[in-house]
């Protein structure tokens, strides 16, 4: 077997996530778990059949959008609307990583139209629907392909499974089986995964608002706290409160404030950067995480914040914040309840002399 120690020479998938990526392909951080699974799934796959040559084919129509989410999380590629949602994962052994491709899905759509049986092709250069099709004209001179169907239990198609080899030939039936059970193990794995992960959001969003909660908040400042310490870029830490909030509801009704509530979570969200982070903190308490950014940074987003909230449509009433800021300049070094303590301070201090100006 050429395939295992070839692969054996590339353990893991790669430090940097390693999918070559098409340019045009814009991707989110490669997700690690993953990453090592579409790793571990296509080297099986290569021992089991004696192949050079695994992919992973995702492909577009037949599915849902949960189930497309599921697998394009394999190599952190970010769903775009209007993006071409279809991908293929290709491994060749003795080459370092998986490079993601979206070129052409001819063979995979074919092996689509029977999903019950895995589809076998031992020469394409003989089979006239592929003798002139690029894999096997082409410079990669592909010969045989076999792809096996991946559904899942509700008998969703989601893709394919494909083993390929540069001389004709075919496979043995301990490999056809085995490959359809790979197959089956590795959709699990997947659904498995992204159910993990739903779980895991779940746990760290407000439910009402949509933004991270205590516990997203508290995760995310240790994160950016131990970024801060190790690289020494500032970071910055609002607290927000909302204004009068008793008398909103008591006023209106709860379920008039649980509106607001949503709708300036909306609004704080508008001038911030992809990397800030906004958190439900309390009852009508929120946080913003500013990383790498000064304190004069950070106040110029509080201004932004402000003028926004002035200038919205309010259901009811104009609703007001006091906004505290909290910043650790580079370098310094504050245990992380001290940052805490004096953004809420910097809050409370501005909202006591908010209360005398009125
Ligand atoms: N609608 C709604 N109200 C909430 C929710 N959580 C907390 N509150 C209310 O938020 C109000 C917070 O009141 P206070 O802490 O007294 O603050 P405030 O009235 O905004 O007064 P200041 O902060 O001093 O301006 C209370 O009436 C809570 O019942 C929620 O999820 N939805």
């Amino acid at each position: 077997m050429h395939a295992a120690p070839e692969g054996q020479q590339q353990p893991g998938f790669g430090p940097a996530g390693a999918a070559a990526r098409l340019p045009g392909h814009p991707v989110s951080e490669p997700d690690e778990r993953l990453g090592q699974l579409l790793w571990n799934v296509t080297s099986l796959a290569g021992m089991l059949c004696d192949a050079p040559i695994v992919m992973v084919s995702q492909l577009q129509g037949q599915f849902d959008c949960t189930e497309i989410g599921a697998l394009s999380l394999m190599a952190g590629v970010a769903l775009d609307s209007g993006m071409d949602q279809r991908r293929q994962w290709w491994r060749l052994f003795g080459q370092s990583g998986i490079v993601c491709s979206a070129a052409d899905f001819s063979l995979c759509e074919s092996a689509a139209l029977t999903p019950e049986r895995i589809t076998e092709i031992s020469d394409l250069t003989l089979d006239q629907r592929f003798a002139h099709h690029g894999m096997a004209r082409g410079p990669t001179g592909l010969r045989f392909y076999a792809a096996t169907p991946m559904q899942n239990q509700r008998g969703d198609l989601l893709g394919t499974l494909c083993v390929l080899d540069r001389k004709p030939r075919l496979l043995e039936s301990h490999q056809r089986n085995g490959l359809h059970l790979l197959a089956q193990q590795f959709i699990a794995q997947l659904e498995l995964h992204r159910d993990l992960q739903m779980l895991q959001r779940q746990t760290l969003t407000d439910p009402l608002t949509g933004v991270g909660n205590r516990r997203g908040f508290d995760r995310r400042l240790r994160e950016e706290w131990s970024r801060h310490l190790r690289s020494g870029e500032a970071l910055s830490l609002l607290m927000i409160d909302v204004d009068m909030f008793k008398q909103y509801n008591d006023t209106y009704g709860h379920p008039a404030g649980d509106d607001v509530l949503s709708l300036l979570c909306e609004l704080l969200r508008m001038p911030l950067r992809a990397s800030d982070f906004v958190a439900r903190v309390g009852g009508d308490e929120f946080a913003v995480i500013l990383p790498n950014t000064p304190e004069v940074g950070a106040e110029l987003v509080v201004e932004r914040i402000q003028a926004m909230l002035q200038a919205a449509q309010w259901p009811y009433c104009p609703v007001s914040v006091s906004a505290g800021v909290a910043t650790l300049s580079p370098g310094e070094v504050c245990d992380f309840a001290t940052l805490l303590q004096r953004a809420d301070q910097a809050m409370y201090m501005r909202k006591h002399n908010r209360r005398k100006d009125d």
